[in-house]
């Protein structure tokens, strides 16, 4: 068994403890997705001036824009015979199915169903990629959600 811990260590895939009992390596695995969208920060359930008030140039009509950069993050364990959480060709596909065909280059209030009647924050524009996002993984793959508004303003969701 020490032989077996050596070896496995050697290698980088050690699966023992010094009591020989099996450890279980978890992983991040994070993938980043710049989008730009377009939005105006409004919401129907406040009035016009009430609008105006909280979000300031935010809600002016004709909108503004940014280059959102979204990071997706599935923990899980790492596989000792793929040595993978989980595959990355998969992981980037989800997010172009989630993220960039859905909201690249978009009017996020007009053109994305969800925000018709959900403000477009950024706050909500990451609940809407991790809804989306965790109905594609596997349970409690899915870790955390990040978005850089700019490079300023960045916000995480963990599906709390
Ligand atoms: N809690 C939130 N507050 C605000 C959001 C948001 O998504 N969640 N969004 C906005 C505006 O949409 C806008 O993105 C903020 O832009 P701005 O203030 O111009 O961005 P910066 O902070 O990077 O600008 P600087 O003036 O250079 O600091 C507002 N609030
Ligand atoms: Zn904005």
């Amino acid at each position: 068994m020490i032989l077996l811990k050596i070896i496995s260590e050697y290698y980088g895939e050690c699966d023992v403890d010094t009591r020989n009992e099996v450890v279980e390596r978890i992983g991040y695995l994070t993938r980043v997705q710049i989008f730009s969208a377009s939005h105006r920060l409004h919401s129907l359930s406040l009035s016009d001036e009430v609008n105006k008030k909280i979000f300031g140039k935010c809600n002016n009509p004709n909108g503004h824009g940014h280059n959102y950069k979204v990071e997706v993050t599935v923990r899980g364990k790492i596989d000792r015979h793929t040595g993978m959480v989980m595959n990355i060709t998969d992981l980037k596909q989800h997010v172009e199915d989630v993220v960039m065909i859905p909201l690249d280059h978009k009017n996020l209030d007009k053109d994305v169903p969800y925000f018709s009647d959900v403000v477009s924050t950024t706050e909500n524009v990451a609940v809407y990629i991790w809804d989306n996002m965790v109905k594609r993984l596997p349970a409690d793959l899915l870790y955390e959600v990040k978005i850089h508004e700019t490079d300023k303003n960045v916000i995480v969701y963990r599906g709390e």
